[in-house]
């Protein structure tokens, strides 16, 4: 029954695209902007129409000179069609440069979508910083590979048999010579280009790898600098680097030798034309203007083939990252909630406190892995506080977490308002749930962001109850800026209590009819903890409130105490109760629990 998570080690591993995948992914990036490509492909064939008129306008104007003709007209003709040539080429250039930047903007648009809505267990499974790197750095790959390589690709096949027909209308024995020795070089080049592709794939992994080396360094910075650890989490970074440049060097060294490819084989062709051409003229096969004519289209055969080595080259980079993207596309994503936009209103707007019911719940977070979960099974009416104790890893976040569907059990279910969260459209769910991590997560931004990122809606008066309701008035009085003082990367520049309490002050704005709050071993003065103690229990006579507890305030102040052990509910009664009975709850509370603001 389990959707949301238990990914197997398959699922884990990144293949690379088949080829007729990749070129479907790139169709599906380029063809909302198919009109804007056509338009640079005509530019650029208007523009290659240009130079492959060049030549028979110099053999034209050749034979003129040996019959003493005026060459005026074809020189001033000659002048235009450079000049309009240009001036189309770049307006298709920019067309094509223009269109590449949306491809990027769509790509990054997708991902950033779907990265926001994907499930806690695919985000648990793949680094942050290699997301980020694939939404910075490889949607950058595609570039090239969307409209460029395309318009290459297809004015460089047009140009290509252009000339190789107007060139087999003036010899087809120098036309001969000529595809022996691009077929040659062509063959080289089709052996290296896998490489390239190759080269590029790792070399954009290692760049991933260096996110991923950052973030984890720059993600807990004090402590890597308490731990002297700078020098250790530079090596890593850097031998991150120092693949991406050895993959990187790789990747140049074949692309320089498929670029000088073009240039090699019509060299060789002019070396070879020359000589059969040169036969053919002393022997008065062919005039001198005709082997002219034929060496000029030589010449001119550089660029489309060129372009073509180059549109294969940036096809293989781009399917490099093509692969990693799609990669992306296919970590799972949270459902769409049924009947999403429709039904949240309505399900917000069942007023009171919620109820939640666990039956035979079973939960690991991964096949393979433990359960966490057995046959859990507990009821919490509407209103009053419900606290969590039991041994450190006894299965009581992941309760919250299976409540806010994070995660889905694996066997059971789990029940607010008597209906199944899975029934639930998950916005509908979550709306009715205020949420308070251990860690307190505050957000970069000011404090206000901080405070109505769940609640958006929140007025200044619901502001500023619940801003003395938590005690941090006296916090915002002393800022420079007061509400709109910004709180520094993770809220930095806030004390662990403070955090605490404003991501305390974040749900209850929510006025959510469930508050779960899994409460920080050690973060409140005994002041402040007595207040949030006075505000919990005042929240809990109008809201369900849910404490995975570290005090005994909070037990003791509980309706009940729902006691775990080894992923099992052990007992479930009040502090008087279940200090007589309970043997392992007595302990706690003798120990963990007993200092008030441990
Ligand atoms: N995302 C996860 N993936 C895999 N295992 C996890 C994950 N989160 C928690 N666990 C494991 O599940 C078990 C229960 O974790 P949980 O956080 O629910 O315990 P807890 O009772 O809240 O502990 P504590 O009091 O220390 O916070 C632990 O053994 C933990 O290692």
């Amino acid at each position: 029954m389990n959707t949301a998570s238990a990914p197997t080690t398959d699922e884990t591993h990144e293949t690379s695209l088949s080829a007729r995948q990749t070129v479907k992914a790139l169709y599906v990036y380029v063809r909302p902007h198919r009109w804007a490509v056509a338009l640079g492909l005509l530019c650029a064939l208007v523009g290659a129409a240009g130079g492959l008129l060049q030549p028979l306008a110099t053999k034209a104007l050749v034979d003129r000179l040996a019959t003493g003709e005026t060459i005026a007209g074809i020189l001033l003709a000659l002048t235009v069609l450079v000049v309009l040539g240009t001036a189309v080429e770049a307006f298709g250039a920019y067309v094509l440069e223009r269109t590449a930047e949306s491809v990027v903007l769509a790509a990054r648009r997708t991902l950033v979508g779907r990265l926001l809505r994907l499930r806690i267990a695919e985000w648990e499974r793949v680094p942050p910083g290699d997301l980020m790197s694939r939404v910075t750095s490889d949607t950058t790959l595609l570039r090239a590979v969307s409209t460029q390589a395309v318009v290459s690709a297809a004015t460089g096949a047009v140009a290509f048999v252009a000339a190789i027909v107007t060139m087999a209308f003036l010899d087809t024995v120098l036309l001969g010579v000529t595809l022996g020795v691009v077929v040659l070089i062509g063959g080289a080049v089709a052996l290296v280009m896998p490489r390239i592709a190759r080269a590029t794939e790792r070399s954009q992994e290692a760049v991933g790898e260096i996110s991923v080396a950052l973030e984890r360094a720059l993600g807990a910075f004090r402590t890597v600098k308490a731990s002297g650890a700078e020098e250790r989490e530079t090596v890593r970074v850097e031998a991150a680097a120092r693949r991406a440049w050895r993959h990187g060097v790789k990747s140049a060294k074949w692309e320089s030798v498929a670029g000088s490819a073009d240039e090699l084989a019509v060299q060789l062709a002019f070396l070879a034309v020359l000589a059969v051409g040169g036969a053919r003229v002393a022997s008065g096969e062919i005039p001198v203007s005709t082997l002219i004519a034929f060496l000029l289209y030589l010449f001119y055969l550089i660029e489309p083939v060129s372009r073509l080595i180059e549109a294969v080259t940036s096809y293989q980079e781009g399917a490099a990252a093509i692969s990693r993207i799609a990669h992306v596309e296919r970590l799972s994503t949270e459902p769409p909630a049924r009947g999403e936009g429709a039904c949240p209103r309505q399900e917000t707007a069942v007023p009171g406190p919620a109820s939640v019911r666990f039956e035979d719940v079973s939960f690991r977070y991964r096949a393979g892995l433990p359960y966490v979960h057995r046959q859990v099974s507990f009821e919490v009416p509407g209103t009053g506080m419900t606290a969590f104790v039991g041994p450190s890893g006894a299965g009581k976040s992941t309760v919250f977490a299976l409540i806010e569907r994070f995660h889905e059990a694996t066997g059971g279910r789990v029940l607010v308002d008597g209906k199944d969260v899975r029934d639930w459209s998950l916005p509908g769910l979550r709306s009715a749930i205020g949420y308070v991590e251990q860690d307190a997560p505050v957000l970069a931004g000011t404090l206000r962001e901080n405070l109505l990122f769940a609640a958006p809606d929140a007025t200044d008066d619901d502001i500023r109850d619940v801003l003395s309701r938590t005690r941090l008035d006296t916090l915002v009085e002393r800022l420079p800026h007061g509400l709109d003082t910004p709180v520094g990367h993770r809220g930095s520049t806030l004390s662990g209590g403070e955090r605490q309490r404003v991501a305390i002050a974040r749900a209850l704005l929510r006025r959510p009819r469930l508050l779960l709050l899994d409460e920080a071993t050690s973060q409140l003065d005994a002041v402040n903890e007595l207040a949030l103690r006075d505000v919990v229990t005042e929240v809990a006579r109008e809201t369900t409130v849910l404490v995975v507890a570290h005090r005994l305030s909070t037990v003791t102040d509980a309706d009940r105490i729902v006691v775990m052990d080894a992923g099992r509910v052990r007992s479930v009664g009040t502090h008087e109760e279940l200090v007589a009975r309970d043997r392992l709850y007595a302990q706690l509370a003798a120990t963990q629990l007993l200092a008030p603001t441990r």
